[in-house]
């Protein structure tokens, strides 16, 4: 899969993800009056909502990015109604060919990761019928259990051409409380997760030179990035913190290789709920937002003659 979501960003020539982070206050008035109609103060006319919402974020920007990135908390708090919205959003992404990168943020002791792995990549089998929970490309997967919490997804990646972004370094602001400490032997932790990725890496790698174990660095924290980087070199870098959270695109350049792949860039809310900004249709802000997003990018990686297409 990621030999794909990488061919995805070259014929899109977007190296850009769109995160599917629907908050019900935000969503048009016109959906959630219908819903609120249809269905009453209920969880049901919230996720209503959400969907009808989502398929239209994802028609308007299928055809501009290679990929969309669902955060789960924002469907699991609405319970089950929440979390039939968020498959939905997952289904109708890949049916309108786009590459999902589930942000669940997973892992824990080996044998649960397995079931995680099973629930966001993978199938569980009934009899002899097998079935997908919650059907994904990629998911984000928190390191800090250990090697046994990353490892069990690693049947998914090899038999189901499956992904997995780790999380390196987060764009948060207290992210440097732990990521940062210092060890024994003057690295930081984040670094000492680097080191996995790499070691990673080097036994599972696709045609373009990236592997499918890729790492989440933020773009808040630029020189970590660069560093990051090169410390990681066939790691695909998913970098969040581009637009609400401040990072822009100079901020970003250093994510990607210096042929100007090997790094994919996530915008929620600056896409998503551009119309409040910009005015206008939902649809048509969130795809002016991608437009813009793209430009911005792209032309930064072409003034420092890194654009591969
Ligand atoms: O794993 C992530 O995607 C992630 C990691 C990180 O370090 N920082 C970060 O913001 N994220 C996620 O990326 C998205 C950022 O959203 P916006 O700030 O609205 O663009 C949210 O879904 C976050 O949960």
């Amino acid at each position: 899969m990621i030999d794909q979501l990488i061919e995805a960003i070259i014929q899109k020539k977007s190296p850009i993800v769109v995160g599917l982070d629907p908050r019900f206050n935000q969503i048009p008035q016109a959906i959630k009056e219908k819903c609120l109609a249809e269905y009453g103060e209920t969880l049901e006319a919230v996720a209503a909502a959400i969907k009808i919402f989502n398929r239209g974020i994802i028609d308007a920007v299928a055809d501009e990015v290679p990929a969309v990135k669902p955060q789960v908390a924002f469907y699991e708090q609405y319970g089950l109604p929440g979390m039939a919205a968020y498959l939905d959003a997952c289904q109708y992404a890949a049916s309108k060919g786009l590459v999902v990168i589930a942000d669940v943020k997973r892992g824990d002791i080996g044998s649960t990761s397995k079931a995680y792995a099973k629930a966001h990549l993978g199938q569980v089998q009934v009899g002899n019928k097998n079935y997908q929970g919650f059907p994904a490309d990629f998911a984000t997967i928190n390191p800090y259990l250990g090697d046994d919490c990353m490892k069990e997804f690693e049947a998914e990646i090899v038999q189901e051409d499956k992904g997995i972004f780790i999380l390196v370094k987060t764009s948060n602001p207290t992210s440097g409380q732990l990521q940062d400490l210092v060890m024994a032997d003057g690295k930081h932790l984040y670094e000492k997760t680097a080191e996995i990725v790499a070691g990673w890496n080097d036994k599972i790698c696709g045609k373009f030179g990236y592997s499918p174990v890729g790492a989440v660095v933020g773009a808040t924290y630029p020189e970590e990035l660069s560093a990051l980087r090169a410390q990681m070199p066939k790691a695909m870098l998913l970098v969040p913190g581009y637009g609400a959270q401040g990072g822009g695109a100079k901020d970003v350049i250093n994510a990607f290789d210096t042929k100007g792949l090997g790094a994919i860039v996530n915008n929620s809310r600056g896409i998503i709920f551009a119309y409040e900004k910009i005015g206008g249709d939902y649809q048509e802000a969130a795809r002016k937002a991608v437009i813009a997003m793209k430009q911005d990018i792209n032309d930064t990686l072409s003034s420092v003659g890194k654009q591969y297409w």
